[in-house]
């Protein structure tokens, strides 16, 4: 595989200092072999959406690389970096110390089972549009629509720049 993806990745933290454990994703992402780390969004707290509702706000970024690495090896390297920070997957959707998504992979649209990109409930959450709209864009087109319109969608939820 001899070109080069822009991939967006979606960092989210809510236990352990959730600021630091996505400054220490972000290292890892810098010295990953066959990631370039080209920029990353600011960090951004934000209510739980989804899973218990009794859980800490998480701290949400997104950042964006470019790389060699198919999906599948990209989703590995990451679950590799989600271990590194003590990822238990306890509850599905419950508090966690990291969780790296990969959010948008060049043009690609994947079905796999176990990696779905675009991701598929990017659109619904606004702890990755707020983020990633600081890196792309807002007439960067999602299933038809700018994002400047998904953002709009998911007005309600509350996300704070930190
Ligand atoms: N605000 C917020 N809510 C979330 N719900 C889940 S699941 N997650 C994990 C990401 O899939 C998050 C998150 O990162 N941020």
């Amino acid at each position: 595989n001899d070109t080069f993806a822009q991939v967006y990745i979606g960092l989210g933290s809510n236990l352990d200092d959730p600021v630091a454990q996505l400054d220490a994703a972000i290292g890892w992402l810098q010295s990953e072999a066959h990631v370039s780390l080209l920029v990353v969004s600011g960090y951004y707290a934000t209510a739980p959406i989804g899973g218990p509702p009794d859980q800490p706000d998480f701290v949400n970024a997104v950042a964006e690389i470019s790389t060699r690495l198919t999906p599948e090896s990209l989703l590995a390297a990451l679950q590799q970096i989600e271990a590194r920070q003590q990822r238990e997957r306890k509850e599905r959707w419950g508090p966690r110390t990291l969780d790296l998504d990969i959010l948008l992979y060049g043009e690609e649209r994947i079905s796999l089972p176990n990696l779905t990109i675009p991701h598929p409930r990017m659109k619904e959450r606004a702890f990755v549009l707020v983020p990633l709209a600081d890196l792309v864009p807002d007439d960067l087109e999602l299933d038809g629509q700018p994002l400047a319109y998904w953002l709009k969608q998911v007005a309600d939820q509350a996300i704070t720049a930190l």
